[in-house]
C-alpha cells in the first residue's frame, strides 16, 4: 500500500516540555488507523502537528512526509491542508446553507464552474452518508440540521475537497448511539478510499472501524501557563 502520511519520532514540545512523543507511524491509502490514548496523552495536538497547524508556543520536531513530500515545521501550507484534511471533534457549522457548507473550503481550491463545484459538494454527500436526508433541502439554513448531520455535513465539507488523508477528531464523542452509528457507517465507507486517521476514547469502536492503532500511552504532563506564550 502506498503511505499517505509518514511521521518518524514526532515530538510536539512547548518551551519547557515534551507534550507528545517520540511517536512514529504511517498511514496507508485505503486503511483507517486509530488514534487512542488517555486523556491528555497528545491526540488532538498529534492530528494538529500534522496539519502544520500547532498553537503559538508548541513546537513540531521529527519527520513529517506527506504525500513524499517532505513538511518542515511551519511550512505547511494551502496545498497540504486540501490534502491532508483535519476535522475536529466539535462540528463547525457556518451561517448558510447545507450545499454553502458543503462547498466551504472546495470553493477556495477549485476554480472552477458553479456547476463543477456543486457536482463535487454533492458527490461528498453522497460519500459522506448524508445525501439522502439532504437531497430535497440543500438550500435550507444548515443550522437546522441535527447534531450527526452537522457531523456528517462537516465530513462531506472535507471529502469535497478530495484528500488523501482525513483526520477525524472524536467524531462520534457527543452524539447519541443512533447517530453514533450513522457516523460510523460514514466512515466505514471510506474505508479503502482514503486513509483515515480516527482518534477515539472507545475500543469497541476502534474494534469496528480501524485496521490498526497507534497508542499514545503515555499521559504526559501539561505545560505551565507561564510556559506558553
Ligand atoms: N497550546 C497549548 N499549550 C500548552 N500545552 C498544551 C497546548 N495544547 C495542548 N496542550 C497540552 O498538551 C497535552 C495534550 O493535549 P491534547 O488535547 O492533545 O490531548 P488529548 O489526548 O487530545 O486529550 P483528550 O482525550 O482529553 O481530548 C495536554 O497536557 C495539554 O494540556
Amino acid at each position: 500500500m502506498d503511505s499517505v502520511i509518514t511521521v518518524r519520532q514526532l515530538c510536539v514540545r512547548s518551551r519547557d516540555k515534551t507534550l507528545v512523543g517520540p511517536v512514529s507511524f504511517s498511514l496507508e491509502h485505503g486503511s483507517t488507523t486509530g488514534l487512542c490514548g488517555p486523556s491528555g496523552a497528545g491526540k488532538s495536538t498529534v492530528l494538529r502537528a500534522l496539519v502544520d497547524l500547532l498553537p503559538r508556543g508548541l513546537t513540531r520536531e521529527g519527520d513529517l512526509q506527506v504525500l513524499d513530500r517532505t513538511i518542515a515545521p511551519g511550512k505547511g501550507d494551502a496545498d497540504l491542508r486540501a490534502k491532508i484534511v483535519l476535522v475536529p471533534q466539535t462540528p463547525v457549522v457556518f451561517g448558510g446553507s447545507i450545499l454553502d457548507n458543503a462547498l466551504f473550503g472546495l470553493r477556495h481550491v477549485l476554480r472552477a464552474s458553479r456547476e463543477v463545484l456543486r457536482e463535487r459538494a454533492e458527490q461528498a454527500l453522497h460519500e459522506a452518508g448524508l445525501w439522502k436526508e439532504v437531497a430535497d433541502r440543500l438550500d435550507s439554513p444548515a443550522a437546522n440540521l441535527s447534531a450527526g448531520q452537522r457531523q456528517r455535513l462537516c465530513l462531506a465539507r472535507a471529502l469535497a475537497l478530495e484528500p488523501a488523508g482525513l483526520l477525524l477528531d472524536e467524531p462520534t464523542s457527543a452524539l447519541d448511539e443512533r447517530s453514533r452509528d450513522t457516523v460510523e457507517q460514514s466512515i466505514a465507507a471510506l474505508h479503502g478510499r482514503r486513509a483515515v486517521l480516527l482518534v477515539s476514547h472507545d475500543p469497541a469502536q476502534v474494534e469496528r472501524l480501524c485496521d490498526t492503532t497507534v497508542h499514545l500511552d503515555q499521559p504526559v504532563a501539561a505545560a505551565s501557563p507561564a510556559a506558553v506564550s
